[in-house]
């Protein structure tokens, strides 16, 4: 399933005199989606905020496709492939699909605002913003306010919006939190599609999904990684069934 393209050793994070991560060790494979698991509190997000730089770690290393990333800034670790979408806080509510869509194939070339006119007559910035909806299957919402929309296609949109710089390796963060079933299938559906050839590292309370979506799981419990494994495996596991799942998910 090719080499690691993140690699995470002896990562540790503090907060004041309370340790939160407690030596995380953690690969993500070029083209794996790999889901993060565990209870409420076990340092899930901390992790992801170590690995896009919001957080800078107190110990240990994040490297990304050959770059030490730990302690940079988020917009450096966004710049050498590395997205994370925070459910659907990226979006501009006021402006339509179309436009926040347009403004994120631009953000890498760091063009601003003010340039939109100009940047307007660029075919290859359409283009680009066009394929997105397509591939998020947003076309018909092109001209929609964004904030308008029912809250699985500001998902999508915020989807296209996390694609949009080409990314290596995409975070996503609950991506179904707060969906019916119905939008959590498509939702799957839609992640499963356009992460192809990316890596994928999820973190999702929806078992169902994690378990149908992901090649490889890893589970967290208070701050260490105590099993990485195929859904298979982390089923049949002992120490996880203990730790967090329970027999409900392992029958
Ligand atoms: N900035 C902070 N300062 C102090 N404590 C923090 C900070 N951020 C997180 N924590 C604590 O770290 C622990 C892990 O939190 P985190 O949000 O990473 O867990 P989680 O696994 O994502 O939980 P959930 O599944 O509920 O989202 C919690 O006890 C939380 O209170």
């Amino acid at each position: 399933m090719s080499d690691p393209i993140l690699s995470i050793r002896g990562l540790r994070k503090s907060f004041g005199p309370t340790e939160i991560m407690r030596g995380v060790d953690l690969d993500l494979l070029g083209t794996e989606r790999h889901a993060l698991i565990g209870p409420n509190g076990a340092g899930k997000s901390t992790l992801f905020h170590l690995i896009s730089g919001h957080l800078a770690p107190s110990a240990g290393t994040v490297h990304f496709d050959g770059h030490s990333i730990g302690g940079r800034t988020p917009q450096a670790i966004n710049r050498l492939g590395l997205a994370r979408s925070f459910q659907i806080t990226n979006i501009f509510p006021k402006l339509t699909v179309f436009e926040n869509i347009r403004l994120a194939v631009m953000r890498p070339h760091g063009l601003a605002y003010a340039f939109w006119k100009f940047i307007d007559s660029d075919r290859r910035v359409r283009e680009e913003t066009y394929r997105l909806l397509e591939l998020v299957r947003l076309t018909a919402r092109a001209g929609t306010i964004a904030g308008e929309m029912a809250y699985s296609e500001q998902r999508s949109l915020e989807i296209a919006m996390t694609l949009a710089s080409d990314p290596k390796v995409i975070l996503l963060d609950e991506p179904m939190a707060g969906m019916s079933n119905e939008e959590t299938h498509y939702t799957a559906e839609l992640i499963l599609e356009v992460t192809k050839g990316r890596a994928l590292m999820l973190v999702e309370h929806d078992m169902d999904v994690v378990f149908s979506l992901s090649d490889r799981i890893s589970v967290l419990v208070y701050g260490q990684v105590i099993a990485t494994g195929t859904p298979d495996e982390i089923r049949a596991n002992a120490s996880v069934k203990e730790a967090y799942l329970g027999e409900e998910v392992a029958a």
